[in-house]
């Protein structure tokens, strides 16, 4: 990553952390990641060549400039969902002054709503949201997912009652590897591998 860009995700981090610190209703925090949380998401992308990201929980865009750095550096795109659309619009000023613009597709409104109408496929899924919701936007996503996904969930330990129907959830998923990561505020990183089927020789 280039200084411009790590110097511009140093901003914003620390124009977060000066905005949540004042802001009287929670919907004006930005509540950013932590950035190692966000750096380790970048890494995930990038080693696993993942192109076709889904976050839901833009704010401000700063994670969602992480993910995009990532996916460009593999040919991929990432829609990013929130329903707040002053957050949408920094997030959209954010990720030009990024000149990562282009990469991302910004949906303002209800994540759940949106994701009953998305395509897809995706093969790596960022949840960072209302985590109530949070089960049921993986139900309606799991047709599509690739057979190789990654889907990830922050806040499990600084939310443990509120995440808990999601993790029950993930954790239930055939065919998923589930882990926590102690990362930032808890990392939940659920893992599916179906490689293609082998062709049999004669
Ligand atoms: C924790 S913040 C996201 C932080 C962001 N990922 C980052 O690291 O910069 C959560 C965001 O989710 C949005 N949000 C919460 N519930 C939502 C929902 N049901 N649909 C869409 N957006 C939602 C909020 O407006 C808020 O901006």
């Amino acid at each position: 990553m280039d200084q411009q860009l790590q110097a511009l995700l140093t901003e914003l981090y620390e124009e977060g952390q000066r905005n949540d610190a004042q802001a009287q209703e929670r919907r004006k925090k930005r509540l950013n990641l932590e950035p190692e949380t966000a750096q380790l998401l970048s890494v995930l992308v990038r080693s696993g060549k993942r192109t076709r990201l889904l976050e839901i929980g833009t704010s401000n865009g700063y994670s969602t400039i992480w993910l995009a750095w990532a996916a460009r550096l593999n040919g991929g795109t990432v829609i990013s969902i929130d329903r707040e659309a002053e957050k949408h619009q920094l997030a959209d000023a954010n990720l030009r002054r990024a000149s990562l613009r282009d990469v991302v597709q910004l949906v303002q409104g209800d994540a759940t709503s949106i994701v009953a109408d998305l395509a897809g496929p995706f093969d790596f899924v960022f949840f960072d949201a209302d985590r109530f919701s949070a089960p049921a936007q993986l139900n309606l996503l799991l047709p599509r997912l690739t057979p190789d996904v990654l889907v990830l969930a922050d806040n499990v330990h600084s939310h443990p009652d509120e995440i808990a129907d999601y993790l029950a959830t993930v954790q239930n998923l055939p065919d998923f590897e589930h882990m926590v990561l102690p990362v930032g505020k808890g990392l939940s990183l659920a893992y599916r591998h179906q490689p293609s089927q082998s062709v049999c020789r004669s």
